[in-house]
């Protein structure tokens, strides 16, 4: 049978562990066809990002155009925009009406220098998005206040969904506090929590595209919104469980896209 196509737009991960390689893994894990857009080539590892290679907008539009023109796309994911030019390419491609179910998982964390252009130009993309998935440095990016606890993470949700996306979670995977990996979520309906078992491991590489990519396939196969973000949660979590005794790196290695079906997310 046929597979249902899905496009990731973001930055490769030469490690792959993140960005782009880690998207495509979700789909083939979800048994989807994934499509890619380069923005950017990254020279990173386990240890941390060391390079970014940032791809002309001219380059991302052409990418854009091509696959879009061919392949029946059901739903998008964006990750890393690297740079203002690139999110204004895709900006057009989504006023366009052509990013069918767009999630918008910002990254931002090695945009350095180029921060604020990055974040202005995200703005301009978020109500074209139907989930928007930024951790809490990414949401304090977008609100102008630093966001810390879930109560923040639920306002930050809140104020991010009045620039348009339907639903925004806020993700707080870096909240090292407790036993749970709490997540806000904003819903046309108010705020509510995903709270699922916290892994203990150094394998988190690539969590939150790992997160948005999930809710991206779920899309795809015709959830709604709610069901396909606590499916996400459930497949990232079982992930990170999949992946604890992996020895791949030295430092926050990758998940284990692909035995979900065998570990839990709660243990018994
Ligand atoms: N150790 C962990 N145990 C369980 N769940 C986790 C863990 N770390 C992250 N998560 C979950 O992974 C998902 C992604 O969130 P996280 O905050 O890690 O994203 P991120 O990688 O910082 O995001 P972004 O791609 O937006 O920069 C969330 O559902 C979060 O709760
Ligand atoms: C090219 C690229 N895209 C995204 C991320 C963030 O990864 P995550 O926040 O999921 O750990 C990254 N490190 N590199």
């Amino acid at each position: 049978m046929t597979p249902l196509a899905v496009l990731a737009i973001g930055g490769s991960d030469s490690s792959g562990g993140s960005g782009l390689q880690a998207d495509v893994k979700v789909f083939a894990a979800m048994r989807l066809y994934g499509a890619t857009v380069a923005t950017s080539v990254t020279a990173q590892n386990t240890r941390g990002v060391q390079d970014v290679f940032e791809l002309p907008g001219n380059v991302v539009s052409a990418q854009l155009s091509a696959v879009l023109e061919d392949l029946p796309i059901k739903a998008v994911k964006v990750g890393m925009l690297a740079t203002a030019e690139a999110a204004a390419a895709v900006t057009a491609k989504a006023r366009a009406g052509v990013l069918p179910n767009l999630v918008v998982d910002p990254v931002l964390e090695a945009a350095a220098g180029r921060r604020r252009g990055v974040v202005s130009a995200l703005e301009r993309l978020l109500p074209f998005a139907a989930v928007a998935t930024p951790n809490r440095d990414e949401a304090s990016a977008l609100v102008g206040w630093q966001v810390s606890t879930p109560a923040d993470m639920a306002g930050a949700a809140a104020q991010i969904a009045s620039n348009g996306p339907k639903y925004v979670v806020v993700t707080g995977g870096d909240m090292v506090a407790g036993d749970e990996a709490v997540d806000a979520v904003w819903t046309d309906a108010g705020a509510r929590f995903l709270r699922y078992p916290r892994v203990q491991t150094r394998n988190n590489r690539g969590t939150g595209c790992t997160f948005s990519a999930a809710i991206t396939s779920r899309l795809a196969q015709g959830d709604d919104v709610l069901e396909a973000l606590v499916a996400a949660k459930e497949y990232v979590t079982r992930s990170l469980v999949g992946a604890r005794d992996w020895d791949l790196g030295n430092g926050s290695g990758p998940l284990n896209h692909f035995d979900w079906p065998t570990f839990a997310a709660f243990s018994a």
